[in-house]
This record gives structure tokens, C-alpha cells and sequence, in this order.
């Protein structure tokens, strides 16, 4: 069943067309990869899911909530936002806040959890991205590896239904990117609906049930791993996978 259904998606800055009438949709429990060159629109169509940008057009759908950007409302884009849960590319941690407050913050504020439910959520979430013993750290103390880790923690802490991750290794130091993507094929074993967007291509034929190619703000093919890695149909997609492989 569709968890997530674009229609006809366009987004511009200024004069660029950026996404160019996006149509996706994205079952539950499914996990899918989003590649591309450079600049082709894979950061703002993830954005623009959750309406960090504004698309112009379109239709959203996340489970039950619905936003036409034509006539967005902010309540109807809030309840959208709840349905899903981001994870930055920079980690976009507070730095004034511990780890373990990075994480209960949403929980709290988006969640109207209580101050206790939230830390034992926090605590367990923390457990289980290997950082227990990380709780009361500052960011600026945490590796870029571990912070991104606690990104992570705090979108699965929101257990929202759909998880969007932008890039979310590119930042790290190569020897740090192979433990953010092992807790991510944790998340994808557990079955959570994700999209990804990385140039990360091994994990993306380990992980992904389904690769989507975009290019020039359109969504050229898309298909199974092998489908699309190994058995390419658009010249544009092979000349791409040509560079990165
Ligand atoms: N806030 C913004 N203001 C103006 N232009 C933007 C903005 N965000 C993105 N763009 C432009 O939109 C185009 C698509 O950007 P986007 O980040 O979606 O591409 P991408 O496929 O994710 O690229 P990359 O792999 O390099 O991250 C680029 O030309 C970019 O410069």
C-alpha cells in the first residue's frame, strides 16, 4: 500500500526548474534509493516532501495527511511534517544541547512527550545507536560519524512513518561513513519506509528495494538495483553510473 504518493510536483528558484512534475509513490515499508548527478534535484524533491522548500505545484500525500501546494495551509503542513522524520546532511545538531537532548527536544516540543517519557525514549534510542555512554556529550565533542548517529536517533526517536535521509554521509570523514550506513541497514532490516538520497552505490544495491535515477529535475527510470545499476535503459543513467562506478 502507497505510504507516500507525489502527483505532478514542480519546483523552481527563480527562473531554474528544478523538479519538473515529480510523480512517486512509495509503499510501506519500502526503501529507496534516490541517485543522480550533481544539481539534478534529489535534495529539494526530499525537501520539498515535507515542504522544508515550498513547492509551486503539486500534490503530497504521507499516510493520511494531504497538502496541495497550490493552496498549502501551515496546519495541514504540520500535520505533514509529523509524518515524516529528516535527516541532514550536516547533522543540523543543536550544539548548545547534549546529546541526549538533541534527541528528547522534539519529543517534547513536536510530541508533548513529558520531560521522563521522553529521556527513556532518548535513552533507549541512544542504546541503540551505540551511544549510551555518550548521553551528556556536546556535539563539538562527538565525531562526525557519532554525531550523525544521533541525527539519526532523533528521527527514529520521532517514529514517524516515513524516514528521509539528504546525503547522509557525505559530510563524514571516509573511515566514519561505514558506521552511519551499518545503523542504517538496521533501520532497513527493521523495514521502515525510507528514502535516501546518497552516491553511496554499493549500499544502495544492498539496501534498496527500489532505485530511482533523476536527472534535470525528472525522474528518468527507475527499477529494481539490478534493473538500474546493472541493466541501465537511458543513456543519461548509464553515463552517470559510467562516472560513479
Ligand atoms: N535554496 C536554493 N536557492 C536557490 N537555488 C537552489 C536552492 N536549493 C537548490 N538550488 C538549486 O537547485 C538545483 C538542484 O539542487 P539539489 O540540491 O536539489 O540537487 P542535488 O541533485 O541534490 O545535487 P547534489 O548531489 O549536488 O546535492 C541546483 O542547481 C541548486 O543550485
Amino acid at each position: 500500500m502507497a505510504l507516500l504518493t507525489i502527483e505532478n510536483l514542480h519546483k523552481s528558484f527563480a527562473d531554474q526548474v528544478v523538479l519538473d512534475g515529480i510523480d512517486l509513490q512509495v509503499d510501506e515499508g519500502e526503501i529507496v534509493v534516490v541517485l543522480g548527478p550533481s544539481g539534478s534535484g534529489k535534495s529539494t524533491l526530499l525537501r520539498c516532501i515535507n515542504f522544508l522548500e515550498q513547492p509551486e505545484q503539486g500534490q503530497i500525500r504521507v499516510a493520511s495527511a494531504s497538502v496541495d501546494a497550490a493552496v498549502a495551509r501551515n496546519r495541514d503542513i504540520q500535520t505533514l511534517r509529523r509524518q515524516t522524520s529528516f535527516v541532514f546532511q550536516n547533522y543540523a545538531l543543536f550544539k548548545n544541547k547534549t546529546a541526549l537532548d538533541n534527541i528528547t527536544e522534539a519529543l517534547t516540543v513536536v510530541k508533548g512527550m513529558s520531560a521522563k517519557d521522553a529521556e527513556e525514549v532518548g535513552r533507549k534510542v541512544l542504546s541503540s545507536v551505540g551511544l549510551a555512554d555518550r548521553a551528556d556529550a556536546w556535539p563539538s565533542e562527538l565525531s562526525g560519524g557519532q554525531q550523525q548517529r544521533i541525527g539519526i536517533g532523533r528521527a527514529m526517536a520521532l517514529d514517524a512513518p516515513l524516514m528521509l535521509f539528504d546525503e547522509p554521509t557525505s559530510a563524514l570523514d571516509p573511515e566514519k561513513v561505514h558506521e552511519v550506513l551499518e545503523l542504517m541497514k538496521v533501520l532497513a532490516r527493521q523495514k521502515r519506509t525510507m528514502i535516501v538520497v546518497t552516491h553511496e552505490i554499493p549500499f544502495a544495491r544492498e539496501v534498496a528495494d527500489r532505485i530511482i535515477f533523476m536527472d534535470g529535475g525528472k525522474v528518468i527510470e527507475q527499477g529494481t538495483p539490478e534493473e538500474v545499476l546493472d541493466n541501465p535503459q537511458d543513456e543519461r543513467t548509464r553515463a552517470f553510473l559510467r562516472q560513479v562506478l
